[in-house]
């Protein structure tokens, strides 16, 4: 018996406090969804991001694992292993430099922005966490180019780190087509891209409506292009490409994705070759093509699959389609004359 004579059903109390809780559920449900957010993202949800500062430490990462990936090769103690097999067979080696510059890069951005989504190509065991941080310094070559602060959500960032570009070539001693890599992609498009070379000191960066260090050639040969290719990964890509362009074309073989898309601008005087486009048509992984898909982008260019479609720099790290690389040319007619 309920207090002055009220009797209360079952079925009452049931639909009341159904009631209760969903004012309850109301009340508290953006806070819910919030926590739940925050756990899955970690300390950052809902946190922004200062591309500025992100470009700043990606250039001193790409310089500082460049460091590593000089003395290693100095000291002539390579160590080198092979990790495993391309799809197409080839031996894919990994070597001391590669290593111990994916740890210099990695523990600088992971500790400068803890929580973001950080996709390196060599594995960052618990062991290789280092104390290394950013001097939250933006250096006065990049406020000069990009005048302001640029904040995006943090949870839209994935950043992509190649330690060694042209590892193959790094143990031949080819050292000039080395590069070390960071790429910032927001929404999965590359916005941030930096390319550093270790054996001459040269950086390129760029980002997107931002600036860059770096510029376009002022002329490209869109007629009778030259071609820069993989020369070690090159599947049938000379055969595909002197079908397209023709048999008197210039093909440029040529070590590490970096090296390539250096190739397509203009940074005369840093031991650089140079080329209209650059075409690859095996399987590559999105850390080897991120920055200089940034690059391109940010200086008018594009880089795409050999079909045209635009590569999405999130989720697996594999990219099917080939690749097709220009800038200061018409693309699409590159795509239509490629199919
Ligand atoms: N078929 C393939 N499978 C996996 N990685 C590939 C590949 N073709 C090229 N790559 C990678 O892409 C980069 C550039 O290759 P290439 O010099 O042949 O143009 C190299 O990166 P790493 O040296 O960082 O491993 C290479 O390993
Ligand atoms: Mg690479
Ligand atoms: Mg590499
Ligand atoms: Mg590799």
């Amino acid at each position: 018996m309920a207090p002055m004579g009220i009797r209360l059903s079952p079925l009452g109390i049931g639909v009341f406090c159904l009631l209760g809780l969903g004012v309850l559920y109301h009340v508290y449900s953006g806070f819910i969804t919030w926590r739940f957010s925050s756990f899955l993202l970690g300390e950052r949800a809902g946190e922004t991001v200062d591309l500025r500062e992100l470009l700043a430490v990606a250039v001193q990462a790409a310089e500082l694992g460049g460091v590593e990936v000089k003395a290693v090769r100095e000291s002539n103690k390579l160590n080198e292993n092979l990790k495993g097999k391309t799809r197409e067979g080839a031996d894919e080696m990994m070597t001391r430099g590669d290593l111990l510059s994916n740890r210099k890069m990695a523990n600088l951005i992971k500790n400068s922005f803890p929580g973001l989504q950080v996709n390196t190509e060599e594995h960052l065991g618990e062991d290789d966490k280092e104390t290394i941080s950013w001097d939250h310094v933006i250096p006065n070559a990049i406020k000069e180019i990009v005048k302001n602060p640029k904040l995006v959500p943090s949870e839209s960032i994935t950043i992509w780190i190649d330690p060694l570009d042209a590892t193959h070539e790094y143990t031949e001693n080819l050292v000039n087509y080395v590069t070390t890599m960071v790429c910032v992609a927001v929404n999965g498009k590359p916005i941030i891209g930096v390319i550093h070379k270790p054996f001459t000191g040269y950086t390129a960066w760029a980002m997107v409506e931002g600036g860059s260090n770096t510029k376009r050639r002022a002329s490209y040969n869109e007629k009778t292009p030259t071609i820069i290719v993989s020369r070690s990964h090159s599947g049938a890509v000379k055969e595909v490409t002197l079908k397209t362009f023709g048999n008197q074309t210039k093909i440029i073989s040529a070590g590490g994705s970096g090296y390539k898309v250096l190739s397509l601008l203009d940074v005369t005087g840093n031991d650089q070759e140079t080329a209209d486009v650059y075409i690859h048509n095996t399987y590559i992984k999105k850390w080897d093509i991120c920055a200089g898909s940034a690059i391109l982008s940010a200086l008018g260019g594009q880089m795409t699959t050999l079909k045209g479609e635009e590569i999405i720099y999130t989720g697996s790290d594999g990219n099917e389609g080939g690749l097709l690389a220009s800038i200061g040319m018409d693309h699409h007619a590159l795509v239509d004359k490629l199919s």
